[in-house]
């Protein structure tokens, strides 16, 4: 894999370099509530510009269907990166059209644009290898270079972090290049007991994980969304709450394997239920009640962990040699749900454990309950991404970069 060092001693003075990024921020309305994933794409984009290149932004945000839909505005991230550089930042309101053609010819040497979500465009995602193709043929257009740095994003395989980086010479920037420094230190000589803690939201894409840890991990910790599959397939009543039904034969399986094998599995033994989703925009109070696991009432969603659930995953994590956690442990956005992701942090904070968080979420999330960034072994801007790497499996985004 070349590195973007390698582009840089080449010299990338007037060239237009395509860099594809993670800006899949979380978002209240218009304003950014964590700006984790572009702080960390910052120095990529600002040695690139320092150097004389002329740097197109690109990323996803959100899962837009296809079609501009003005809430998945890149706008405010363009805007914030503007802010972080200290400079202009140009934004182009299309992403292969003719805003995005005028934006990347309009820049001088050493100027930024950013470029409309590429979600915007069906050809992004799609699964058809030539829809895919010819959209990243249009993306070709507007670079001479590429430069992977969207780590969020490099399990998915997409137009932009695919195909692209094929009709492109291509480097690796320095996010990607540090997260798989560090996520390579827990594929080979991890320290024991190994704790891996699940949750967030994204079940189906992350329950397969599952399976390859049931081969690495010491323990397994579920919670958030993710536990009412679990705690379904152990027969308990869930409400209304996040349910992947056609998991559960899959769910029974991991969880007498897990019994074979010693594998430790924890789940909530109580939990936060309401009637309904919060209202994230007004935080208005959400009549929160504490159940125990086994007795969650019909009709009532389960929202967090409860009380006797954080201490008892505190106790699983202060021992811990190593621990992995992907996944918010409840809806943390409001303040009724925040505490078993509050307590899970904590839990690694206390614990001399090398601790590494994953995921545009949980990173968000340990930074707005105001924890110190440098008080986690390393906080990874990928969850999704990390898990697939941490499983061995083949990164469409990471392979891509190879020569
Ligand atoms: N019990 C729950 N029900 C619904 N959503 C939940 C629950 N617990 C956590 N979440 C949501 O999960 C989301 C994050 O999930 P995910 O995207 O999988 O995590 P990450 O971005 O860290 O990989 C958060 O927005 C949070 O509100
Ligand atoms: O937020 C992301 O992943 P994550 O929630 O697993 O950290 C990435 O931006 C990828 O987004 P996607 O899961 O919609 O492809």
């Amino acid at each position: 894999m070349k590195t973007i060092d390698e582009l840089l001693a080449e010299g990338v003075a007037g060239k237009r370099v395509f860099v594809r990024a993670d800006l899949n921020v979380p978002l209240d309305g218009t304003t950014i509530t964590d700006d984790g994933r572009i702080r960390a794409v910052l120095p990529t984009i600002s040695k690139l510009a320092e150097a004389g290149a002329r740097v197109v932004v690109a990323s996803h945000l959100g899962r837009p269907k296809g079609a501009p839909d003005p809430a998945f505005s890149l706008a405010p991230a363009a805007a914030r990166l503007g802010e972080l550089l200290g400079a202009d930042v140009a934004f182009a309101t299309d992403t292969v059209g003719d805003s995005a053609r005028a934006a990347v010819a309009g820049l001088a040497d050493g100027q930024v644009a950013v470029i409309e979500n590429l979600r915007f465009n069906a050809g992004e995602t799609s699964k058809d290898d030539a829809e895919r193709a010819a959209f990243a043929d249009q993306l070709a257009e507007l670079a001479d270079v590429y430069v992977g740095d969207g780590f969020g994003a490099v399990h998915r395989k997409h137009a932009s972090v695919f195909d692209l980086p094929a009709r492109l010479p291509h480097y690796a920037g320095y996010l990607i290049a540090t997260e798989v420094g560090v996520l390579k230190k827990l594929t080979t000589d991890v320290k024991r007991p190994y704790a891996v803690v699940l949750g967030g939201a994204k079940v189906s894409d992350k329950l397969g994980v599952i399976d390859h840890l049931l081969e690495r991990a010491d323990r397994i910790l579920i919670g958030g969304g993710m536990a009412y599959t679990f705690l379904k397939a152990k027969g308990y009543e869930v409400g209304s709450s996040l349910l992947q039904e056609d998991q559960i034969p899959a769910v029974r399986e991991y969880l007498s394997r897990a019994e074979e094998k010693g594998v430790e599995f924890v789940l909530p033994v109580d939990v936060v239920v309401a009637p309904a989703f919060p209202d994230l925009k007004t935080k208005a109070p959400a009549h929160p009640t504490t159940v125990a696991a086994d007795a969650m009432p019909e009709g009532q969603m389960g929202l967090d962990n409860g009380p006797e659930t954080n201490k008892l995953y505190a106790s699983k994590l202060a021992d811990a040699a190593t621990v992995f956690w992907n996944g918010p442990m409840g809806v943390f956005e409001h303040p009724d749900f925040a505490d078993g992701t509050r307590a899970v942090a904590q839990a690694l904070v206390d614990s001399p454990a090398f601790s590494v968080v994953g995921g545009g979420d949980s990173a968000a999330a340990v930074r707005i309950l105001g924890f110190d960034e440098n008080a986690f072994g390393h906080i990874s801007t990928g969850g999704g991404a990390s898990l697939e790497y941490l499983e061995g499996k083949t990164l469409p985004g990471l392979a891509a970069l190879e020569d």
